[in-house]
């Protein structure tokens, strides 16, 4: 299967009717954003997705019309049932038999007639294939009868299409246990069984004999929604219009009793109830042209004979019975004037109970109850388990939240997408962002596609009411970045559970992540979650702390924080310090303070300060030593830098500009090139007039004095001299470690016929007695790192004249120098031995 086909089929397969973000989708396939964008741009243009919204972009599988279109509830609450019809009539070889439990006339028979047209229309049967009902009720104690009537159907070879066998309640058990059987072994007839009963077979003979049976149950009338009621009544008085051939006047109140009835259970029975009343109607009045139910007032609806009852009818219906329109616009515009005036949500959560007891949506408390539930469930899983919020238990409380999902609901189904629905939501998302965030991560669990509709965001004010302040105390973005399934999202649940609060996001990485992917996530996350006031703290347990740092502030240019090897008592503590409302540099400062493993971040390149860059080749520790010198001389805002030399041109290569912004000189023991525009001095030149005046006139323009800037060089000149090296020596008697070095140095001018200058003369005795005390105390031995391909026959001759040269102070000193510290002097000597180049 090609990629993009393997996208459609898993989108076809894990949302077959949700609204999807391209992120999801991706995550669906493993592809990456930009990949699966372009795939699923490709699929909208060959008609298989649905594109709507803008960021997000939200996509879905295009539907082709099905016969279950026609049944009220299809989209609502015979979802579910239409699903498993479908996956029964489409079973391979022989489909499977349905059996449809439920009240008389709550529309077994109208499920049964369109599973046969969507049989049909997906070409599994022909039109001209029958749907023949049998009604057991007829041959009550007369099951041979009803043996041979069923096994005639089935045995007609020509006959192709559904058996439609009701009542089957009326049976004894082991009969319809036969009835299953035979049902299920007719796999070579065209003939299929779709079975209906009143009441729970009491044995349930296709569970215990294993019969493959698709069971759908109805519900009743009076626990439909109340918009699927309003449109039954709207469907009867329809047919009784297009019957007596008058127009119907109903008053919006009627009609919304009518769908109220709660002792109506059947649909056959509203049915009744209505041409009863239409009769009742047409008798005190026949001779006018049209009937007027009850009374009627301007809002009047009208109903005129011979209109097809389609959907758009029907919501329209909806929505003028319930004056939804009016009120939900007016509400949204309340809304959207309180949070402009910087109302508390309070005051909002008020307005919206007010519409909710004015329009009382349902009439079934124990579908609300069942609601409520499911929220108080999906909000346990969806918030307080990751983000420690808890709600309060009060019943009532989920009762105005179920209320208000049902209204949302309600308007979002019949209304067209409100034109503030974009407002709307940025403005809770401006002024609650946090709260906005987690009843997100509720909406993507319970109505994933629902999430852009401003109508599910009334809820928002009735859950959020309480735990809104708290959230948005919170001034920072906190996000936990790790590898593994868990890691990420324990530590956040242990972090956000302990302090009663949401401070962390979490992202748990495949193992093989990019920083381009993770940048992806937090990117995202910004975007959803909104700026903080304060900044963005991020906890990641490996990879490059600078590449890190670099790569998301370009996402963001808020302060950022990045700490690595992340460990939960370390989330916790910045956790605290987040509740506590720290300043971002105290934060910064103690995260790097953690452990000797942890690294913090928080300033953009090298450092935040002012500095100077000391790197010495003959080791750090002559380094930090000059570091040493030169921060007691200088005044205290500089910053000295002890870098390896090895580090000092890698970051040299691999950065720009920016990264060094705050760098104003580097200081070496060998010429360094470098292009950056920053002052690299070799520290050995500063015996040279012009240079020295040079390392003045940049103290000064760093703003150091005349008299500090003067005193440093005089320094460092002593110390750079053979009164220097003395001084550096701590173990070696110094007379005689110098004098090894000045023999190995004229060795090599003796080779190479050069004669070196005095700066050179006393780099190399500084470098070669550091070396020899170096090795001396050092207990590592370093492998042989001379790489083959580097070796050029000058620097092989170089090298075996070393371990020459070398060979009396290896003696005498016992010790061995390492392949590393020839390469070193091999550097520092190049440019001086072969004078020819
Ligand atoms: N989902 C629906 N959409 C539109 N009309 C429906 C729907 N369900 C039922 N009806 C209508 O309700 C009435 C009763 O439905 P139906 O005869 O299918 O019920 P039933 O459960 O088979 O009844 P019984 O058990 O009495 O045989 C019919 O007029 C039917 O057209």
């Amino acid at each position: 299967m090609k990629a993009i086909e393997k996208l459609y089929a898993a989108i076809a397969q894990q949302f077959p009717d949700e609204r999807i973000t391209t992120k999801q989708a991706a995550d669906a396939v493993g592809l990456t954003r930009g990949v699966t964008s372009s795939y699923l741009s490709k699929l909208e243009k060959q008609g298989k997705l649905v594109k709507t919204g803008s960021r997000p972009v939200y996509w879905q599988i295009k539907r082709e019309k099905s016969a279950f279109d026609e049944l009220i509830g299809f989209h609502g609450s015979l979802k579910n049932d239409i699903n498993r019809a479908i996956e029964a009539i489409v079973y391979p070889g022989h489909g499977l038999p349905i059996l449809i439990i439920g009240a008389h006339g709550t529309g077994k028979l109208s499920l049964a007639r369109s599973v046969y047209h969507e049989a049909i229309s997906r070409g599994i049967f022909t039109k001209e294939s029958v749907f023949e009902t049998i009604d057991c009720g007829k041959y009550k104690n007369k099951f041979n009868t009803l043996q041979r009537e069923v096994q005639g159907v089935a045995s007609e070879v020509q006959k192709a299409g559904f058996l439609y066998i009701k009542n089957l309640q009326v049976l004894r058990s082991e009969e319809q246990h036969e009835l299953f059987m035979f049902a299920s072994q007719q796999e070579k007839t065209n003939i299929r069984f779709i079975f209906s009963a009143t009441t729970e077979l009491s044995n349930k003979n296709y569970i215990d004999f294993n019969c493959a049976v698709v069971q759908i149950r109805l519900s009743s009338l009076n626990e439909r929604p109340l918009d699927e009621r309003i449109a039954f009544v709207g469907l009867f008085l329809q047919s009784q219009a297009d019957k007596i051939g008058k127009n119907i006047l109903i008053s919006p109140h009627s009609l919304i009793k009518f769908a109220k009835f709660t002792n109506v259970g059947s649909i056959s029975e509203l049915n009744n109830r209505i041409q009863l009343m239409c009769a009742a109607a047409y008798a005190k009045t026949p001779n006018v042209n049209q009937l007027i139910i009850n009374k009627v007032d301007k809002n009047s609806i009208c109903i005129i004979p011979n209109q097809q009852l389609l959907e758009t009818r029907i919501t329209s219906l909806v929505t003028s019975a319930l004056q939804l329109g009016p009120t939900a616009n007016s509400l949204l515009e309340n809304l959207s004037e309180s949070l402009l005036a910087g109302e508390t949500i309070a005051e909002q959560n008020f307005l919206v109970l007010k519409v909710l007891n004015q329009v009382d949506t349902t009439v079934s408390d124990s579908l609300l109850k069942e609601l409520a539930q499911t929220i108080q469930q999906v909000s346990k899983e969806a918030i307080t388990h990751q983000y420690g919020i808890v709600f309060q238990k009060d019943d009532n409380f989920w009762r105005y939240v179920a209320l208000a999902f049902v209204f949302a609901n309600l308007c979002s189904e019949n209304l067209p997408a409100a034109e503030s629905t974009h407002k709307l939501q940025t403005q809770i998302k401006k002024r609650y962002p946090r709260s906005h965030y987690l009843f997100k991560q509720l909406l993507i669990k319970m109505a994933p596609k629902n999430i852009q509709s401003a109508y599910y965001y009334l809820p928002f004010f009735v859950l959020m009411v309480q735990c809104s302040e708290k959230l948005e105390s919170v001034h920072y973005n906190a996000i936990l970045l790790t590898h593994g399934e868990h890691t990420a999202s324990s530590i956040q649940q242990v972090v956000n559970t302990l302090c009663g609060n949401y401070f962390f996001e979490a992202f748990d990485m495949p193992i093989d992540v990019s920083i381009g992917q993770i940048n992806e996530y937090v990117r995202d996350y910004l975007i959803d979650q909104g700026s903080s006031n304060k900044g963005n703290i991020i906890l990641f347990d490996m990879g490059s702390l600078r590449e890190m740092f670099r790569e998301i502030k370009k996402v963001s240019d808020q302060e950022l924080l990045v700490v690595n090897n992340v460990t939960t008592a370390m989330a916790l503590d910045i956790g605290l310090r987040i509740q506590r409302n720290d300043i971002f540099q105290s934060i910064a400062e103690a995260s790097q303070k953690y452990s000797s493993t942890t690294d913090a971040q928080y300033y953009e390149g090298l450092s935040n300060r002012k500095n100077i860059i000391v790197s010495c080749m003959s080791g750090v520790g002559l380094s930090e030593e000059l570091k040493k010198l030169i921060e007691e001389t200088l005044s205290p805002s500089l910053e000295v830098i002890a870098l390896d030399y090895k580090h000092l041109h890698a970051l040299l290569k691999n950065n720009d500009r920016q990264f060094f912004s705050n760098t104003q000189l580097i200081l070496t023991t060998t010429d360094v090139s470098g292009d950056m525009g920053i002052d690299i001095i070799n520290i050995y030149n500063i015996f040279d007039k012009s240079v020295s005046l040079k390392l003045e006139t940049i103290f000064l323009q760093i703003g150091e004095n005349q008299k500090s800037s003067n005193l440093l060089i005089e320094r460092l000149l002593r110390f750079l001299s053979i009164e220097g090296i003395r001084g550096r020596l701590q173990i070696l008697n110094p007379d005689v470690v110098i004098q090894e070095s000045q023999d190995i140095v004229s060795h090599y001018e003796n080779f190479y016929n050069v004669k070196f200058e005095p700066r050179l003369k006393l780099n190399l005795y500084m470098h070669l007695s550091l070396m020899i005390e170096r090795m001396l105390v050092s207990t590592t031995v370093s492998e042989n790192t001379f790489q083959e391909a580097d070796l050029t026959p000058r620097k092989n001759d170089f090298i075996s004249l070393s371990s020459g040269i070398f060979q009396h102070v290896e003696q005498k000193f016992n010790i061995k120098v390492q392949d590393y510290e020839i390469e070193l002097l091999y550097q520092l000597l190049k440019d001086f031995i072969f004078t020819d180049k």
